[in-house]
């Protein structure tokens, strides 16, 4: 059994309703792992758990061998695992360069006085973040748009941007919730292949929620389907595609017809 990532019997509860119940998860360095259900199965819950947006009512979230359950946010961010919105989250009146430099900035090590005056170490630093920021643009497709204000972008190159951010904060497990949503069919098939190609180059894990099931289906190796927060289905797409639980969750059968 390997400690790399391990959700343990997680549950969220908000007053009486149980919106994740008993959720347990292991992924490997490297899978590529889907989380799928209808409307409020729970999926974001369980990012929120992850990512100490939320503490679980009961369970843990082990992470390289480390208990990190409830830590804080930035603790877990500085531990190696990012995130995406599914709302997008930007500073939208700020540029693209700018909105990645906000993530590259916690790495920063010169003090903020140094900035202030100017000092070569900091002036240093900040010009080796512009280019480390670039080159997160260059690989987001975005490095045209680098001096436009990221609330003129696309929606499309939106949710590109928060990939880009997520990457600057230097992940090893790269959380994506609705990664292709109000995407076109093309640009959601170029995401597809740009999450493969991000996955190889940053060597990252990949553990995503998403509604697309013919992204979902053609890029996930494994998936988990959540239903009123209760895990309905483990397995490969081919096997989540029969599974006669998860068709019955997505046609809206009444659940305890
Ligand atoms: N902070 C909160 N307080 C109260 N209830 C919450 C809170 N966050 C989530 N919920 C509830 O928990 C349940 C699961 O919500 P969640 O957003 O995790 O679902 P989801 O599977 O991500 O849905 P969707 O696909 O619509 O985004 C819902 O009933 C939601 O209303």
């Amino acid at each position: 059994m390997s400690d790399f990532f391990k959700l343990d019997r997680l549950v969220m509860q908000f007053g009486g309703l149980t919106a994740v119940s008993n959720f347990s998860i292991e992924i490997q360095p490297g899978e590529l792992v889907g989380l799928i259900g209808p409307n409020g199965a729970g999926k974001t819950t369980v990012f929120n758990m992850i990512t100490g947006f939320y503490a679980p009512t009961t369970g843990r979230v082990i992470w390289q061998g480390e208990d990190i359950t409830g830590l804080k946010v930035h603790r877990i961010t500085a531990k190696g695992i990012a995130r995406t919105f599914q709302n997008i989250r930007l500073f939208t009146d700020m540029t693209v360069l700018e909105n990645v430099m906000v993530s590259l900035h916690h790495r920063l090590r010169s003090h903020f006085w140094e900035a202030m005056l100017g000092l070569p170490r900091y002036l240093k630093e900040d010009r080796r973040m512009i280019q480390d920021a670039r080159t997160f643009l260059e690989d987001l497709n975005l490095v045209h748009l680098t001096d436009e204000k990221a609330g003129a972008l696309a929606y499309g190159q939106q949710r590109r941007l928060e990939i880009a951010r997520a990457l600057a904060t230097h992940p090893k497990l790269l959380l994506l919730d609705e990664p292709a949503a109000g995407m076109n069919p093309q640009e959601t098939r170029e995401l597809a292949k740009l999450v493969q190609d991000l996955r190889s180059r940053y060597a990252l894990t990949i553990f995503l929620i998403e509604h697309d099931m013919k992204f979902v289906m053609g890029l996930c190796e494994r998936i988990k389907v959540l239903d009123y927060g209760v895990t309905i289905a483990e397995g490969t797409p081919a096997e989540i595609q029969k599974n006669p639980e998860v068709i019955k969750a997505y046609l809206g059968e009444p659940k305890h017809a």
